[in-house]
């Protein structure tokens, strides 16, 4: 079976949401830990040329085992789960889903280093990709409902710090047929960092 079998994305969503975690997938879920502590340490340091060439080649060499074993998307671990650890994915801080209910959800990350825009402050564009994560689960809601991002605006309204706890605040505002219109907060304690709505999408069959 390859990825183009899995053109429609509720076929696809629905059968990658069937997922159980087993300790071999739990290893994998600690593996992207590292990962994600490497990010964080590759962007502080400025490694001695000898340090940098023995990195190199150990990273090449991860590399190709990993190339060696790459599987189809709809085989892979990557992307999948989504309990209270979230996802096991890489592209936002992980996320830690503390209530997940169907028209609200509070959750906290802390993002490391590797986030970084300038002068202690998260991307921006970190900020709105960590919006799309916690409302697209907010459009899915707690039956997984398969849906794309229409549209996401986010206003940053005081600057997101790294390496503190975040509080992560969704909710459902209304529901029109297929659309589903979400908005969510990002607090650093008592300050509000920033905002986001959105419109979500719910998919037909055979759409991509
Ligand atoms: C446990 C699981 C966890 C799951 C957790 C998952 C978390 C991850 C979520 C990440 C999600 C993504 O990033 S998805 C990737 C980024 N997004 C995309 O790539 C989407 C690209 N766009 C598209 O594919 C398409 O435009 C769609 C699917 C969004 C909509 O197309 P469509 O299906 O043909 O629908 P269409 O008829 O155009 O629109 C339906 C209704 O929505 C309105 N509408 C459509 N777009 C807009 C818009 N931008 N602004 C206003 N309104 C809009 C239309 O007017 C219409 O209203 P009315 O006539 O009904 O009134």
């Amino acid at each position: 079976m390859t990825s183009v079998d899995f053109v429609d994305a509720i076929a696809l969503a629905k059968h990658r949401q069937n997922f159980e975690e087993t300790e071999h997938t739990r290893a994998y879920r600690e593996m992207l830990a590292a990962v994600r502590g490497f990010q964080n340490a590759v962007v502080q340091a400025n490694p001695s040329p000898e340090q940098l060439e023995q990195m190199t080649t150990s990273l090449q060499q991860m590399q190709a085992m990993l190339e060696a074993q790459a599987l189809p998307e709809v085989e892979r671990w990557y992307g999948r789960g989504g309990g209270r650890d979230g996802k096991l994915q890489l592209v936002t801080p992980q996320l830690i889903f503390e209530e997940v209910e169907d028209d609200r959800i509070h959750a906290h990350t802390t993002a490391g280093e590797f986030y970084i825009g300038m002068n202690g402050a998260m991307h921006g564009g970190i900020v709105a990709t960590i919006f799309d994560a916690l409302l697209g689960r907010m459009a899915a809601g707690t039956q997984g409902r398969v849906c794309r991002t229409a549209y996401l605006t986010t206003e940053y309204k005081a600057i997101t710090p790294l390496n503190q706890r975040l509080d992560l605040v969704a909710k459902v505002e209304s529901v029109e047929r297929r659309k589903r219109f979400v908005t969510g907060q990002l607090w650093h304690g008592d300050t509000l960092c920033a905002t986001a709505d959105a419109l979500f999408i719910e998919m037909l069959p055979g759409q991509q």
